[in-house]
């Protein structure tokens, strides 16, 4: 069974076909595109792309996805092309039961690169079209980030603003080129849309891409029409969303039960840029798109997929439900502690007395007093499926070590809007908090590369690890006396957690709590007792 010559028998093993016409699909798409996204990781196929498969399947929609990649090639030439862009959905439900679907809505994929002349070119064709109505981004938060820990621009984005529009190498200066193409169609409408699950995302968009706008009309490359067009609302819009389904890497155990049926297109590929991809992706079953609806050029009938449109304000009280109360911090718990206590698994960590009771104490005691109800989804009923539910759903195969990529971009959000809540309550007082700062006291002590056994373990790729792992890199378990200052540069970095914890009154309180975890092998273990028992 491979993908690419998938056939009505795969119906007899459970296996959903696109019930479309695929080519004709292709066709409309390439001759009139709509959408075209940023970004062909997992998230990507196992949900977006998904809920489009759905409309086409459904006959409510008429044209597919054309996906870009504009960082990590590899998963085109790797993931894509070998299969006609085709992949396979795993969904892994909570009660043991697992739907297979084949993915036909992409329907095209190119490499964003400006030495790739042809694949540029079509890109450049795209964004002239005037169907185009939509380009949306999974590029994980860093994606739009073009400046260090320092606030200094990234060498690659001094270059790509000192060059000009021709040959941009970052991201966001190769989506700033491609919407000069589209400005000097005539000013044509459009939406670019994050997706990706950092605060107010349509805006680091927006920063992003207005800084290049801005650089190359100073340095002369582009006319400042390009900078006005840029920033009318009416011509470019950058909508806020919320997006939400637990999407791990392709895994071992997924892959073996695809085996069993036949299913032959199961290598699991890391790309050099670590990557995990695959033809098939697993994911859970729930999933919430929520997306603010400007959309200057229109957009598809993506209600029919489940997507929920809404205003500004409601996106941020959902995302910060979500992203800052009552999933992603429990995640982030969860990455940290299971990293230090050598877990594989989410679902096993549920299964830790102390590690469920941190994750329920951090969602519903320090977390909850400070959510708003969006409306559009409760807050107690989301809280609770995610503790009782998705996290401990045995059958998601889910690591900490893939939550733990990238922290040091996560923590603002996922901690560092709670705390400023805290600080600015005239009811809530900030030196209250005990789980938060002892997830952070946790980060600290992950960042030592040592697990609570006293072996050595891997962290996650971070930007800023080599940077952070160089201020606790003297430290040893069963140290007694650290310098006085050891941890300042860590904990009063405001770009870290968006807020200076020492000046709010946290600082103290995370540095005794990392030192109980330093105290000796074990200490982890032990410290998470004295607290959560
Ligand atoms: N996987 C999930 O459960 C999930 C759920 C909700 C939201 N998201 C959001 O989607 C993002 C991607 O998740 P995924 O599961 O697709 O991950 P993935 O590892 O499968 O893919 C990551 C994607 O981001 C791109 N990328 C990484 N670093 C980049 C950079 N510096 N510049 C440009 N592109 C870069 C990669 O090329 C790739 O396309 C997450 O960071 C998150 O914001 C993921
Ligand atoms: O995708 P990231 O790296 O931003 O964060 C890791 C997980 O917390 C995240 O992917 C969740 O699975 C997701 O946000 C659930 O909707």
């Amino acid at each position: 069974m491979k993908l690419i010559n998938y056939e009505a028998s795969w119906q007899e093993k459970g296996y959903e076909l696109p019930k479309y016409d695929r080519e004709n699909v292709k066709k409309a798409t390439k001759e009139n595109p709509t959408w075209l996204h940023f970004g062909a990781g997992n998230i990507f196929r196992g949900f977006v792309a998904a809920g489009l498969n759905n409309m086409l399947n459904e006959g409510s929609y008429d044209r597919g996805v054309i996906v870009s990649e504009g960082f990590d090639y590899e998963i085109i030439e790797k993931a894509y092309k070998p299969y006609d862009d085709l992949s396979l959905l795993v969904i892994l439900k909570a009660d043991g039961n697992i739907e297979k679907k084949v993915i036909g809505s992409v329907v095209e994929s190119i490499v964003a690169d400006t030495q790739r002349e042809q694949e540029w070119e079509r890109l450049k064709e795209i964004y002239r079209k005037p169907s185009l109505q939509m380009v949306s981004f999974t590029i994980t938060e860093k994606g739009y980030s073009l400046v260090d820990s320092n606030g200094e621009y990234l060498a690659i984005v001094a270059k790509d603003f000192a060059e000009g529009c021709e040959k941009p190498v970052h991201i966001m200066g190769k989506t700033t080129a491609l919407l000069y193409e589209r400005y000097k169609q005539g000013e044509l409408p459009i939406a670019l849309v994050s997706m990706d699950n950092c605060s107010h995302n349509g805006d680091k968009v927006f920063e992003a891409v207005e800084a290049y706008a801005q650089n190359w009309v100073k340095n002369g490359f582009v006319e400042e029409g390009f900078l006005n067009y840029v920033r009318d609302k009416n011509k470019v819009a950058f909508p806020w969303s919320m997006i939400d389904k637990i999407t791990p890497r392709p895994d071992d155990k997924v892959r073996k039960v695809l085996e069993e049926d036949g299913f032959e297109d199961t290598d699991l590929i890391i790309t050099s840029k670590n990557t995990y991809t695959a033809a098939f992706v697993n994911a859970e079953e729930t999933e919430y798109l929520v997306i603010e609806d400007t959309f200057p050029n229109g957009r598809p009938p993506f209600e029919k997929a489940g997507f929920i449109f809404t205003d500004r304000e409601t996106v941020d009280k959902v995302e910060k439900m979500k992203v800052c109360t009552c999933l992603n911090p429990l995640h982030t718990a969860l990455a940290i502690f299971g990293c230090l206590l050598s877990y594989e698994t989410i679902w096993e960590e549920m299964k830790d007395p102390q590690l469920k009771e941190l994750v329920y104490r951090i969602g519903y005691d320090e977390g909850m007093p400070v959510v708003v109800n969006p409306g559009v989804i409760n807050p107690e009923e989301f809280i609770k499926a995610v503790l009782e539910l998705r996290l401990p759903n045995p059958f998601m195969p889910d690591a900490p070590q893939r939550i733990a990529t990238d922290t040091s971009q996560k923590l603002p959000i996922r901690f560092g809007e709670t705390i400023k809540a805290y600080h600015a309550s005239d009811n809530l007082k900030v030196t209250d908090l005990t789980f938060i700062p002892l997830t952070i006291a946790g980060w600290c002590r992950y960042l030592m590369g040592i697990d609570d056994q006293g072996n050595p373990f891997t962290p996650s790729p971070d930007p800023l690890l080599e940077e952070l792992q160089g201020y606790v890199k003297d430290v040893k378990l069963g140290d007694t006396e650290l310098k006085a200052d050891l941890l300042k540069p860590i904990l009063s970095n405001e770009k870290i957690f968006a807020v200076n914890l020492y000046e709010i009154g946290l600082g103290s309180k995370i540095e005794g709590m990392f030192k109980e975890m330093i105290a000796s092998s074990g200490a982890v273990r032990e410290t998470l007792k004295k607290y959560l028992q």
